[in-house]
């Protein structure tokens, strides 16, 4: 296998039927390779089919026009290779921290044995510091740490892709800092490939090995691809005077309020 096509996304369009006959064009002609292990963002004003595509790449929905390839296999449906991390964590309020995570292991890894799944779900609850809460409701815990269970669920299954929508996009900006570390940290450490979609600037630049720059629908597609060549570790204080940095930030903005602008987000 290639590893720079590990996903390929193929002359993808993308058309929702409306009512009375009529259509809409959402996303066309979006090709692009995805490298194995990279962390890209998808960053695009609203309506520009950001979560369109991410969710043709989940299996969630089908794209009208091209192919998505993934390690080689057609992708035509969910499957257990890839993970999603919604924006709103979707944990089962009944179940625990460790339940909710265990219930994913379970469904995806039948035939471990008690203490095999333990130890799994164990080590994903530590992933994401939750050991303290591992027993507590979704409904006694922060959005944060909801977020992260939500995340530590995903990882849990060892997906190839793990697919993120807006993954921090409810949470006050100090929250979300803390899980962009726990994200670029844990990243380090599994090595799986990363697609974010996100609405911040700066928390493209700070996660991406690449930015995906949507231009506006109907009829949105790739405008950019910024390449960002900052070595990781990343730490986001010395990152604000370091000139790679400030070159990536100017692009977005210049692609998304002077190129692309949109005035009624
Ligand atoms: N099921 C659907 N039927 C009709 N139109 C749809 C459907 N789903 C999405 N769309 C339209 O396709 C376009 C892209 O939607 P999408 O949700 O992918 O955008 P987005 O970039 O993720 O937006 P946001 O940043 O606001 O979440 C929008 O104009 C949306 O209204």
């Amino acid at each position: 296998m290639n590893n720079d096509k590990f996903l390929q996304l193929s002359n993808i369009d993308k058309t929702f039927a409306l009512p009375a006959g009529k259509e809409y064009k959402a996303v066309v002609d979006v090709n692009l390779n995805i490298r194995k292990n990279e962390i890209i963002s998808i960053i695009g004003h609203s309506g520009c089919g950001k979560s369109t595509l991410l969710n043709m790449i989940a299996g969630l929905d089908a794209q009208t026009k091209g192919n998505i390839i993934l390690n080689n296999k057609e992708i035509t449906g969910p499957g257990p290779e890839r993970a999603v991390v919604f924006q709103n964590h979707s944990l089962l309020p009944w179940l625990s921290v460790y339940q909710n995570i265990e219930m994913a292991v379970k469904k995806v890894m039948p035939n471990l044995t008690s203490p095999e799944l333990k130890e799994r779900v164990l080590h994903f609850v530590s992933m994401v510091n939750l050991d303290h809460a591992k027993d507590k409701f979704p409904g006694e815990i922060s959005g944060g740490m909801k977020q992260r269970v939500g995340i530590a669920r995903a990882l849990s299954i060892k997906p190839e892709v793990l697919l993120m929508d807006e993954p921090f996009g409810a949470l006050d900006s100090l929250t979300r800092a803390n899980l962009q570390e726990h994200l670029m940290r844990i990243q380090q450490s599994v090595q799986n490939t990363v697609i974010i979609i996100t609405h911040d600037i700066d928390e493209a630049v700070l996660l991406s090995d690449r930015v995906i720059m949507m231009t506006n629908g109907p009829e949105a597609t790739i405008g950019e691809i910024l390449e960002v060549n900052l070595p990781r570790p990343r730490d986001r204080v010395a990152l604000q005077s370091d000139p790679e940095y400030i070159r990536c930030r100017e692009a977005i903005l210049d692609f998304l309020y002077k190129k692309f602008a949109k005035h009624d987000d």
